[in-house]
């Protein structure tokens, strides 16, 4: 179990179990192109997104997320270029999930970008960006990441996980979600090493 916990304090009785993921945004600034990939497979198939997945206990969200990248689009990012970007929260009726996932962009990156069984990957122009074809949530706070301006924010959608029911984004730190994930990474190293 990667960790139960009430959300803020308010909303359902029952406690949400939460999932931690990653979401990575390679961004071309010269250019004004990000890179995107078409999920053909699992949570968001059919929809463009970055790229990203769930944490391993024991590693960083950072270096999931520079791991998922590299698993889905062989682009390969140093750590140090790795910029925290947001902290988002996504939950469904009919769902005692959340869906944690923390946002991170990235100037630079090495390697070969190629399709994998998981993402076609494209570039796209900011101008451009396929939200119609996206999680509607990302017309919300993609702003703010392309700004570099530290996000968090919370989606409740409805069960058929296209209606958004309620929502907040805001601007923080990048030490707050800093913070935040270290958090995160240890609560799930001490749920896993305890089950
Ligand atoms: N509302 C939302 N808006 C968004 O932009 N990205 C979202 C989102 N909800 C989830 N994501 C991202 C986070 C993460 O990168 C991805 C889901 O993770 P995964 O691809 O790991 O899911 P899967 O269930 O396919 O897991 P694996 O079997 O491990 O691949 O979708």
């Amino acid at each position: 179990m990667e960790g139960v916990q009430p959300v803020n304090g308010s909303g359902p009785a029952c406690p949400l179990r939460v999932k931690l993921l990653t979401l990575m945004f390679v961004c071309d600034r010269d250019h004004e192109q990000v890179l995107l990939g078409m999920k053909k497979r699992g949570f968001g198939k059919g929809k463009w997104n970055g790229f990203g997945g769930k944490v391993e206990p024991g590693e960083s969200v950072a270096q999931a997320a520079v791991r998922e990248l590299q698993e889905e689009s062989g682009a390969l990012v140093e750590m140090a270029d790795v910029q925290t970007a947001g902290l988002l929260d996504f939950t469904f009726d009919e769902s005692n999930e959340i869906m944690r996932v923390f946002v991170f962009r990235a100037d630079n990156y090495t390697g070969e970008i190629a399709e994998t069984d998981e993402m076609r990957p494209q570039w796209w122009s900011l101008s451009e960006c396929p939200f119609d074809n996206m999680w509607p949530d990302d017309r919300y706070w993609f702003p703010y990441m392309w700004g570099r301006r530290p996000f968090v924010g919370s989606f409740h959608f409805k069960a058929d996980e296209k209606t958004i029911v309620t929502h907040t984004i805001e601007a923080t730190t990048v030490e707050h979600i800093d913070t935040r994930a270290r958090e995160e990474a240890d609560r799930k190293r001490a749920a896993t090493a305890n089950s």
